[in-house]
């Protein structure tokens, strides 16, 4: 056996279709220990449907996923033991308060929280004051904070947030980025979409870049803006004299926005 560390994630030729159309074409990378791991693409690049497969919801007609080592096909029960996933605000009932949505979701878990716990996680996430509040009342900030400390409840080894931070302020934006940080200063691993191309180089350790669901670069953001600073595609579309990762993405994506 090798020494080399194994990658909590493994995504090796994903495909994943719906009916004749194949969205997601042949997809690998790998995330390891403490890896914050980014996906970017235009919007119907396959993303959300990468993320459905690794999380168990779409079927893939080709390819394999691993979690910790357990494949996702074969041991699901396993493997979803050893991820946490955002779930959408339309996830909760929005009559509970958040400390009744923090309980119910521990015990689904199967880790029930003490009222010291939940009170902890309270804490965790500033919402101490707004315990009894009903989900529904929350600001999508505050939303987006529940539903990060619920996917995180069960000390998964690796996360998935599709789009974690978008609506957000600044002020929580970062917040939520220094979470995300935790999780990985912790050695688990994170993967996200975005479009924020700010975002990617601000967190993201490394990316891979997804167009019309195929993998077309993948690497640290320094590395790419660095590969790719000298591009003639990349330099058309670049403003004010400095190559960022969104001229990269631009320039190898194309202008076009999609339909
Ligand atoms: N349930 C579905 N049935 C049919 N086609 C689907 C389904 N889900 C996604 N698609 C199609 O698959 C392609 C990839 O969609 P996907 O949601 O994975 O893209 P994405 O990269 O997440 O996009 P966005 O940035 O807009 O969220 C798109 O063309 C989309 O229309």
């Amino acid at each position: 056996m090798s020494n080399q560390q194994r990658a909590i994630l493994e995504v090796d030729q994903l495909s994943v279709s719906y009916g004749s159309f194949q969205a997601v074409k042949g997809v690998s990378f790998a995330v390891q220990p403490g890896e914050i791991f980014g996906l970017l693409g235009p919007n119907g690049a396959g993303k959300t449907s990468t993320l459905s497969a690794i999380e168990g919801l779409v079927r893939p007609n080709g390819g394999q996923i691993t979690v910790a080592g357990f494949s996702i096909l074969e041991q699901p029960l396993y493997a979803k033991a050893n991820m946490g996933v955002q779930l959408q605000s339309t996830s909760f009932q929005a009559e509970l308060n958040v400390s009744e949505i923090i309980r119910l979701f521990s015990g689904i878990y199967g880790k029930e929280l003490s009222p010291a716990e939940v009170e902890e996680k309270l804490v965790e996430i500033n919402l101490q004051e707004s315990a009894t509040k009903r989900y529904g009342q929350l600001s999508g900030g505050q939303q987006q904070r529940v539903s990060l400390v619920i996917s995180t409840i069960h000390d998964p080894q690796l996360v998935l947030l599709d789009e974690p931070t978008t609506g957000l302020d600044p002020q929580s934006r970062r917040q939520l980025w220094d979470r995300i940080e935790g999780i990985k200063a912790k050695g688990h691993a994170v993967l996200l979409t975005t479009h924020s191309m700010e975002e990617a180089e601000a967190v993201c350790d490394r990316i891979a870049i997804i167009d019309h669901g195929r993998v077309i670069a993948i690497d640290t953001p320094e590395a790419l803006i660095a590969a790719h600073r000298n591009d003639p595609d990349v330099i058309s579309v670049s403003r004010k004299g400095k190559i960022t990762l969104e001229d990269v993405f631009i320039g190898l994506t194309g202008r076009a926005v999609r339909s």
